[in-house]
């Protein structure tokens, strides 16, 4: 029997991270997940039971934690640096894949305090979406020609409106029992993505790599492509919600198609938007036996959510 390796992967996933930025007595926090994972000439490890080509999984979780002390609040940053330093460090190892899940922690204010900006170091999780960046690090060009192409979004935010959608028009056949509503409730957990131009990353040239900080920010050159730019994320997220909020949507798919039209149209640096929207079903109750009409949609009150099955709607917008 003939067999061979077609693909190889391997890596750390679920590496938690909790990092302080300590500014005297003012405190940035940032929790990350992080998974990363590298391909290179690792076959062998595989084929031949051959573990000297193994960076262990536990050396990269490590590398992760020192990489830690370079974070920003900037998901995309760490994922490249990380990314960056894995294909930068080891000569076998051309390709780095890198997932970075931000979570929420928002902070707190406090009546009468001094600072406006809230307080220096109590913070609260103000909901349960997580900023999701995946950044793939590309060597097989040159260690000195680093390619790295840059997914961003959102995950798991979760979204309902009472009115202001209805489903009318669809294809109907011997098949079709839906029946057709001019109001409806509309509920969905967004899960957003959107990609940037590949960038072109400067080689690190720290002999001691672990200093070496991305250049990434805004004017400090170091990368060529798009203009990196830190209020996508704010700025994706709130043109999601509100589209979601005022659109009087005639499906999923139009509301969904709006949202990407509009990220596209406010963020010059992002070059498509994909969203994965399931449609989270909400049926009204028969009440017919205590003498309520809750059947007719705009009249409708008590309604049971239904865990499954759902629809889901996915897209891609692409700037052309
Ligand atoms: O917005 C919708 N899109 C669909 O494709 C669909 N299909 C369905 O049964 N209900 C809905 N709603």
């Amino acid at each position: 029997m003939a067999t061979e390796l077609t693909a190889a992967r391997y890596g750390k996933t679920k590496v938690r991270v909790f990092r302080i930025v300590r500014e005297g007595s003012w405190h940035n926090i940032v929790e990350y997940n992080v998974e990363a994972l590298v391909e290179g000439d690792i076959a062998t490890s595989y084929t031949e039971a051959d573990n000297s080509v193994v960076v262990a999984t536990d050396s990269i979780k490590n590398i992760t934690y020192c990489l830690s002390l370079h974070i920003s609040s900037i998901a995309e940053r760490f994922a490249l640096h990380l990314g960056t330093f894995l294909v930068s460090k080891y000569a076998h190892l051309s390709k780095a894949f890198v997932t970075v899940e931000q979570l929420r922690w928002t902070r707190i204010h406090v009546a009468g305090e001094a600072s406006p900006e809230g307080h220096p170091h109590s913070f609260y999780r103000d909901g349960d979406d997580k900023r999701v960046v995946n950044a793939v690090v590309d060597a097989t060009g040159g260690k000195d020609k680093l390619v790295a192409t840059v997914t961003s979004g959102v995950a798991d935010l979760l979204v309902l409106k009472s009115t202001g959608s209805g489903f009318t028009n669809f294809y109907r056949d011997e098949y079709t029992t839906l029946v057709e509503v001019d109001d409806r409730i509309f509920s969905t957990s967004v899960d957003l993505t959107y990609t940037f131009a590949p960038l072109r990353i400067a080689a690190p040239t720290d002999e001691k790599k672990l200093e070496f900080v991305m250049p990434l920010q805004k004017g400090e050159g170091g990368y060529a492509g798009s203009v990196w730019d830190e209020e996508v994320p704010g700025r994706a997220r709130a043109a999601t919600l509100e589209t979601f909020a005022v659109d009087e949507s005639a499906s999923v798919q139009a509301t969904l198609y709006k949202m990407g039209q509009r990220i596209i149209a406010e963020n010059a640096s992002v070059t498509s938007v994909s969203y994965s929207l399931p449609n989270k079903h909400y049926v009204p109750v028969d009440m017919k036996y205590i003498g309520v009409d809750n059947l007719t949609p705009s009249k409708a009150e008590v309604f049971t959510p239904i865990a499954a099955p759902s629809g889901l709607i996915k897209a891609t917008i692409s700037r052309t």
